[in-house]
């Protein structure tokens, strides 16, 4: 039967506030005259939901009909932030619900921060797989984004006195209108329990059957993905477990009540809350559960879509790309083996090859510490069969090694189990091994990949690895979070660069007008009075607008080095002490960013950060030439205030430690410089603005290597450095902890005794650095030329580039 669809709806100001009313009087059920700001939120997300569905359905019809290849990403953190302004703007409704809501005496900027951030990510991988949904819609590339619907995104970070808290956070509490209930969209997920073989060997019958001993209930709840111009909405599904059997009443009413809800809370702390560790994995079984529990409901609603529309898993390659967001979903590998084979009854080369086909892999990051790896116990008693497969699997690699004349070591690195110590499941290796396509983020990161982690098994697999420089999405990352700017650019350049960020590099001749110049300073300087603002609200600190802003907002982490910035404030802080006729550039050093709960060094980076703030800030003798900042909680929202309000980038991280960085492109298209070393994307930054507009220290990777390798001696480096020496004594004396003068004690011993980071190696030629940053900012036609620059060179940081690059070098869709 034909269904009649429903019309399109108009979107002019007055049928837009009609909506509006209508959604407040008979969904949220209020009296427009006494609605809360929350109320007319909800009413305003609901009409323009509305719009969205009409493109949804558009898109999900046209996938169907043109039997497209369907994008499959999967990712255990989407870091999406708000998603009214960003669904609001890219239909192009902006001004229409701006007219609309002001027209009902209600301001659409108020009630947009009322909308809870879905943090449901830890930080750069996650912002990423966000920026990403939106780049594919906005390319026009049939994509499906799966993950966990954590009720718990990150923790919402509280400073006590210096010190960071961590407190639940609860983005569901008021409900989510943007997600859609889809139990149709259910699966069972099983865990433990015994694997048989049915059928014998010998006929080719004989096939494997998992019988898992538990099984819980995977349900989809979508999420529309708007992209710009709303030319195609893709759907973000999360997944959340519920148990098959909600209360087992026979134990209930034997009083045993806790035993009754065993299966529905064991169900329920699944999909609970989302792993607080962005570098260092907890290890935890419950983390393995929840890698496995999203890959295989993924799976299996992939291969139910496939199936409905094409009768056969054959060219399901030909369909159907899928790309693992670094190792989290690795098990999804030997996942879609164990589907194809035993319950598709393929055979064991055919599923292999067919998953390899599939399947891409993204590496983040080459911090040892970072790449995961299951004990073999654990790894075999949750997952019996995958156990089986990996076993399988790892024979073939190895036999292919063995064939191409690999020594003993290389094999040993290359295997899928880690027979060093306490035998492991290296996620990685089966992600490279299961995969037609492993990338890097950047271009050095993916150099490094081929020299370090993955060295033997590129030499075996040596068309595999590439590169895929992260990007970020233009639209949320300039057009929504610097609308001036973005206003400013338009009328510059006209309107390409909006469909074409390259064309962004027409600014490149404005950088010396001065009228131009006038006006984009003047809207930098806007920005900075907002985000001095935002810091007077919540922390009760007047900022100097004037006052040149560095900030430095990311995961607390020592490659990331928030230890050496701080150091610099102090060793700064003590020369505008004896130097006070010295025309110092005033400067605030902003922070923000949060630890994970069990990386102590990291918590006491913050307290450090903290307590130095609390004596320059209150120090009458540098008479606010100096301020430090560290602003709590950092999220995606924060970062859209924090971002457009920045003079300086900080990109300081030891050189081959950072695998992209994304917040160095946000910066820079917002025009901002940045000071950085050769590490991660800089390089690519520093190639795009040109050496002139970027302000480079310190070793490269190279260098790193090569001084660790030479045996690195820190204190040596210290006591030739007196600024640093300086500082540290400070620190390490109690001068800015005098209620504990050896609080700081261990920080500082550890970059005296083994300074892993590099700290004191790169130390003067940061603060040398920093000193060049001033001579620029003082010459302003210099300085904004240099930042005009950097918004004018950006345009290959957007993450359409990147995306068309995946689709048309590793899943050769769209
Ligand atoms: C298992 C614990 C865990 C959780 C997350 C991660 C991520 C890989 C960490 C991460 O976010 N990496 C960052 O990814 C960004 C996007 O590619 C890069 O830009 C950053 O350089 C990288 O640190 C590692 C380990």
């Amino acid at each position: 039967v034909d269904l009649p669809l429903a019309p399109p709806r108009r979107s002019d100001a007055p049928v837009l506030a009609a909506d509006i009313v209508e959604r407040l009087t008979y969904r949220i059920g209020k009296d427009p005259r006494v609605a809360e700001r929350h109320d007319w939120l909800s009413a305003t997300i609901l009409a323009i939901r509305d719009r969205v569905i009409d493109h949804w359905m558009d898109s999900t019809r046209s996938t169907y009909e043109q039997e497209h290849k369907r994008v499959y990403y999967l990712s255990l953190e989407f870091l999406i932030g708000r998603l009214m302004r960003d669904a609001v703007s890219n239909l192009g409704l902006l001004e229409e619900t701006r007219d609309a809501l002001a027209s009902l005496g209600v301001d659409l900027d108020v009630i947009a921060e009322l909308e809870a951030d879905a943090a449901l990510g830890n930080g750069g991988l996650g912002r990423l797989a966000a920026c990403f949904m939106e780049a594919m819609a906005s390319v026009d590339i049939p994509a499906y984004g799966y993950g966990i619907r954590y009720v718990n995104g990150l923790f919402r970070q509280e400073l006590h006195d210096g010190w960071q808290a961590e407190l639940p956070e609860t983005w569901l509490a008021d409900g989510n209108p943007w997600e859609f209930p889809r139990r149709e969209s259910s699966y069972e997920v099983g865990f433990g329990g015994t694997v048989d073989t049915v059928g014998s060997e010998t006929d080719g019958t004989g096939r494997c059957v998992w019988r898992p001993g538990e099984r819980v209930i995977a349900t989809a709840f979508d999420t529309p993905i708007v992209g710009w111009r709303g030319k195609r909405v893709n759907t973000l599904r999360l997944w959340s477990a519920r148990p098959i059997d909600p209360i087992l009443l026979d134990a209930f009413n034997a009083g045993d009540h806790i035993g009754a809800l065993a299966e529905s809370n064991r169900a329920e702390t699944l999909t609970r809350v989302l792993y607080p560790a962005d570098a260092n994995p907890a290890g935890q079984e419950l983390r393995l559960r929840q890698e496995f529990f999203f890959s295989s409901a993924s799976l299996q609603d992939i291969l139910r879509r496939h199936l409905q529309q094409y009768d056969s898993l054959t060219n399901l390659a030909d369909k159907v790309a899928i790309q693992l967001n670094d190792t989290h979903p690795a098990v999804a590998v030997a996942e879609l083996v164990r589907l194809l084979t035993d319950v598709h009854r393929l055979d064991f080369a055919a599923s292999w090859h067919i998953a390899r086909d599939c399947f891409g892999y993204t590496n983040h990051t080459l911090l040892p510490e970072a790449l995961e790896s299951w004990p073999i116990p654990l790894f075999e008693r949750l997952l019996p069969r995958h156990m089986q497969i990996v076993y399988a699997v790892n024979a073939i690699v190895l036999r292919e090694a063995r064939a191409a004349h690999f020594d003993e070591a290389s094999i040993r690195s290359i295997s899928l189990i880690d027979e060093s110590g306490e035998r492991r499941v290296r996620m990685g290796n089966l992600a490279f091994v299961g995969s037609h396509s492993i990338n890097g983020v950047s271009q050095l990161h993916t150099d490094l990949m081929k020299e370090t982690v993955f060295a033997n098994l590129h030499r075996l697999y040596p068309d595999r690895i590439n590169a895929k420089t992260n990007g970020i999405t233009p639209r949320r990352w300039l057009m929504q979070c610097n609308p001036d700017l973005f206003a400013l650019v338009r009328e510059t350049i006209g309107d390409a660069f909006m469909d074409d960020a390259a064309k962004l590099v027409d600014l490149d001749r404005f950088a010396d007008d001065p009228a131009f110049v006038e006006r984009f300073s003047a809207i930098k300087r806007e920005n900075k009075v907002k985000l001095s603002n935002l810091v007077a609200r919540r922390l009760g600190i007047r900022l100097d607008p004037d006052a040149l802003f560095d900030v430095q907002i990311k995961r607390i982490h020592e490659y990331k080095r928030q230890m050496m910035n701080i150091v610099e404030a102090v060793a700064l802080y003590d020369q505008i002490r004896s130097q006070p006729d010295r025309d110092w550039v005033p400067r605030v050093k902003l922070f923000a960013g949060k630890a994970a709960p069990s990386y102590l060094a990291a918590k006491g980076i913050i307290k450090l950060i903290n307590d130095v703030a609390r004596v320059i800030n209150n120090d009458p003798a540098v008479r606010g030439l100096l301020k430090i900042v560290f602003v709590p909680n950092y999220n995606v929202s924060l970062a859209e205030v924090m971002v457009p309000g920045a003079d300086l980038s900080e990109q300081i991280s030891t050189a081959g430690m950072e695998a992209s960085g994304t917040g160095n492109m946000k910066f820079a298209l917002n025009g901002a410089l940045t000071i950085g070393t050769l590490d991660g994307a800089n390089v690519e930054i520093r190639d795009q603005v040109g050496r002139e507009n970027i302000v480079i220290f310190g070793m490269t990777a190279e260098e790193v290597g090569t001084r660790r390798a030479e045996g690195y001696d820190p204190a040596s480096v210290i006591e030739n450095s007196r600024e640093l020496s300086q500082a540290l004594m400070a620190i390490e004396s109690g001068v800015f902890s005098p209620d504990d003068r050896t609080r700081h004690a261990d920080l500082i011993r550890s970059v005296r005794e083994r300074d892993w980071f590099m700290l004191a190696a790169d130390f003067d030629a940061y603060a040398a650095a920093q000193r060049r940053v001033d001579g620029i900012f003082a010459d302003k036609p210099a300085w904004h030329a240099k930042t005009v620059r950097n918004t004018a060179h950006s345009g290959w940081f957007s993450a359409d580039r990147t995306i068309r690059e995946y689709a048309s070098e590793i899943w050769r869709a769209g």
